[in-house]
């Protein structure tokens, strides 16, 4: 369980964290998102036990982080923003360290570091000192040693930051699987990320919570939701079929692929009527698809400024 109340950082006159209250039970991964600058690193900071707040409280597993702090560090797993760590050991050396450090018994020291080796598929590269590992390989070691004692909570800070597609889709999968019992946080700027591992979103600027909802829920702030969007060999004709049906809002083509999307009336269904109109004038049509939402749209929105403004936390 991770626990913040009103959460705040000031940097002199400047506030980085302003006052930010959510709570992420066990078995869940919120995904932490807003724009660079944001705080996001900063309230992970505060959590991890690495930054001390200025006002209000953090709590892990029931423990205050800055009044029960060595009770809070040692239930968490923390992979800081770029990963630092001793450039001139290697691999190995590195999590043996960090075991030693983390005081993982004997009786399983062996097994836990051989298991995060396993996971983070490390072990190419175990002999050679960490300054001269590639960048995601750097990430890997970074999150072999934030799981290596096998922590109740996880702060991740752009953990597939840097991994190429094939190892994004791995680590997204390493977390799905500790997902089931531990209590983690993810922050990232890829917003299908959000969909592959997250439970729940914030998106913060400015320092403050700005929406706190499930996936499904941001999608559906969207504009696009429950949209319809075809692509037609005559798309003068399409346009024309979509503008007869009565709940349809608004129809809108994609300049560079000629894509055309219809926006229903506020509340309405649209799907059925658009097919039936298509099909009635019998226009040919390649694909045609409901659309669920698009995040990237919700989350310019929610941080610019906009109609989706509104805070739910
Ligand atoms: N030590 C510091 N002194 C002064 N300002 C700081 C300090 N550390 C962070 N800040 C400022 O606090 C704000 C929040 O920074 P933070 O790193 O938490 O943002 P972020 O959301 O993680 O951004 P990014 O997505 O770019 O990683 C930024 O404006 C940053 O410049």
């Amino acid at each position: 369980m991770i626990e913040t109340q009103a959460l705040g950082k000031r940097y002199g006159d400047f506030v980085a964290v302003d006052g930010i209250t959510f709570k992420v039970e066990p078995g869940q991964v919120l995904g932490f998102l807003g724009p660079n600058g944001a705080g996001k690193s900063t309230t992970m900071k505060m959590i991890a036990g690495f930054l001390a707040p200025t006002s209000g409280s953090a709590r892990v597993c029931g423990f205050d982080v800055e009044e029960q702090s060595l009770e809070a560090r040692r239930v968490v797993g923390y992979l800081p923003e770029g990963a630092p760590s001793y450039g001139e050991m290697d691999v190995r050396q590195f999590l043996e360290f960090i075991a030693d450090a983390r005081e993982v018994p004997a009786n399983l020291r062996n097994k836990r570091i051989d298991d995060a080796i396993d996971r983070l598929n490390l072990e190419s590269v175990l002999q050679q000192p960490i300054d001269t590992l590639s960048k995601g390989f750097k990430r890997r070691v970074g999150l072999a040693q934030a799981i290596l004692h096998d922590p109740k909570v996880l702060i991740l800070d752009e953990p597939t930051d840097g991994l190429d597609p094939n190892q994004k889709h791995e680590v997204r999968t390493l977390i799905n699987a500790m997902a089931r019992d531990k209590t983690i946080i993810v922050s990232t700027h890829v917003l299908e990320e959000v969909h592959a591992v997250c439970h729940r979103a914030i998106i913060i600027a400015r320092g403050r919570v700005l929406a706190d909802a499930t996936p499904a829920e941001l999608e559906s702030r969207s504009r696009y939701h429950q949209a319809v969007s075809l692509t037609a060999t005559d798309v003068k004709a399409a346009k024309e079929a979509l503008s007869r049906v009565p709940d349809v809002a608004s129809i809108e083509v994609d300049a560079q692929d000629g894509r055309i999307t219809a926006f229903p009336k506020p509340g309405r269904q649209i799907f059925v009527a658009v097919n039936a109109a298509l099909q009635e004038r019998s226009i040919v049509v390649r694909e045609l698809a409901l659309e669920g939402g698009r995040l990237d749209e919700v989350f310019r929105s929610i941080t610019q400024g906009g109609a989706a403004t509104e805070a739910r936390a």
